[in-house]
């Protein structure tokens, strides 16, 4: 993959290449955008996610996610969306600040002064502990025990074993797949993650049914918002609908999150002086205390823009994918129905007719005024259009307050010698791990 993106920066450099055409895992053709012009035609399109096609990636995560947001299409996203848009109010989010700082204070105990940590499994356990905090209340010890605790272990395998899936067009047919260890291995860790999230749905049903008062002594979290939402018809979810929804939450809202934390974590130690900025601010917004507050999270302006040119530059999500349900026409070229179009997220934050310089590091970009003369098509890590990510301002708030809490109590720096090297596949991962170095602030 990183060969794949490598060339495609080259075609940009050469050429300006606002459209490619290539091949998804060498056997599936495919086109692809790689500029604002040309992804703005896709993201405003209504094109479904390719999760039928054979080289469409989504296939592989349907048996564990089901229908959730993130692949479900038509009448039944629409719906789906509607209903769990409340789940994201700011009402509903303010609260989750203190649990982020909860999951912060457990990080921070593996962090460790004058040593150098691998922070990506660290950054990983931390933000899947807030997932599960978040969407079911769930405490298991989660970064404490680590892949000890076996619905942790399911998850990570889970991924694990889709990208694998993903990378190794042999086993894409079902039939096959079912035969391989891995086909076994995925059937009996979905139906066991299954197992899991159903017993958590079907006791808070009946916990929200003997008491529905309840909600109004305690915070919500997603599964409460999940069971209680009614359409206009006052119709609710099915049981298996709210756990699509629990699971993709699970999937889309962990790794994305640790690879930009990771990322940002490896910025703060390349740019030192940027460090202290991001540290100067933190210090002046806290005043007092400890924590950071709800409140805070639009004070941290600068580090905004620290967070915001780290998903520049490592795009978290690097490529997402459309299926054509009708002939497409980008730039004069006439695409076929049937095929795929992938958008290239981490082209288009490098692409030089935007970006000029685009392989420096400058939070400054996206200071009001630059944002402003920008095409808004030209910076999407989030997506753009109506399938963009709805956790979006969960994501940077989780991120503030675990950078934040790193960078108060310690100053970070890159390990010499290792090798930081971008490995792009479902998320931006670190090829070789992202080593830093801690010393306690004094
Ligand atoms: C830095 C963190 C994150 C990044 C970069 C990110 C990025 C994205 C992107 C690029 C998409 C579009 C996917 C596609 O078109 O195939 C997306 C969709 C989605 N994301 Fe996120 N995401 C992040 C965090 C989260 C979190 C924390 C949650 C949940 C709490 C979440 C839930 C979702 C869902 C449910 C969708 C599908 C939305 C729809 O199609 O209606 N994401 N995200």
């Amino acid at each position: 993959m990183q060969g794949f993106y490598k060339t495609i920066f080259e075609l940009q450099e050469k050429t300006g290449a606002r459209l490619y055409h290539g091949w998804t895992m060498f056997f599936y053709p495919s086109f692809g955008v790689c500029h604002p012009e040309t992804a703005k035609v896709l993201l405003k399109s209504s094109e479904p996610k390719p999760k039928h096609t054979m080289g469409g990636s989504y296939r592989f995560l349907l048996p564990w996610l089901g229908d959730g947001l993130l692949i479900s299409g038509g009448k039944k996203w629409e719906r789906n969306r509607r209903l769990l848009t409340p789940a994201f109010h700011f009402d509903i989010l303010r609260p989750y600040v203190q649990i982020y700082n909860d999951v912060a204070e457990v990080f921070l105990k593996f962090c460790k002064s004058r040593q150098s940590v691998e922070i990506d499994k660290l950054v990983s356990l931390a933000t899947l502990d807030t997932m599960l905090r978040c969407s079911l209340s769930y405490h298991g010890q989660v970064q404490e025990l680590g892949d000890s605790n076996p619905y942790v272990d399911a998850v990570h395998r889970l991924v694990d074993l889709a990208i694998k899936r993903m990378i190794s067009p042999w086993v894409h047919p079902d039939f096959i797949y079912g035969l391989t260890a891995n086909g076994r291995e995925n059937k009996r860790l979905t139906k066991y993650v299954h197992n899991f999230a159903d017993e958590i749905i079907q006791s808070r049903r009946t916990a929200l049914r003997d008491d529905p008062d309840i909600l109004n002594k305690r915070r919500k979290d997603f599964l409460d918002i999940l069971i209680t939402a009614r359409d206009e018809n006052g119709k609710g979810l099915t049981a298996e609908e709210i756990r699509a929804e629990v699971d993709t939450f699970l999937f889309e809202g962990h790794d994305t999150t640790a690879s930009a934390i990771c990322w940002a974590v490896y910025s703060l130690g390349k740019y030192q002086d940027l460090q202290e900025k991001v540290y100067q601010e933190l210090m002046q917004v806290l005043g007092d205390r400890q924590k950071l507050q709800w409140e805070d999270m639009s004070r941290l302006r600068y580090m905004s823009m620290f967070l915001r040119e780290v998903m520049r530059m490592h795009a978290p999500v690097p490529a997402i994918a459309r299926h054509l349900t009708k002939p497409l026409n980008i730039e004069g070229v006439e695409i076929p129905a049937n095929f795929t179009v992938d958008i290239v997220v981490h082209a288009v934050n490098h692409h030089p007719d935007v970006w000029p310089d685009h392989k420096e590091f400058k939070p400054e970009r996206f200071e009001d005024e630059a944002k402003l003369s920008r095409d808004p098509y030209s910076y999407f890590p989030f997506s753009a259009g109506s399938r963009n990510c709805i956790g979006q301002n969960f994501a940077l708030n989780e991120q503030k307050v675990l950078i934040g809490s790193l960078v108060k109590r310690f100053k970070v720096s890159l390990v010499e010698g290792h090798v930081y090297e971008e490995y792009p596949d479902v998320v931006m991962r670190s090829q070789f791990g992202i080593k830093i170095n801690l010393e306690e602030r004094a």
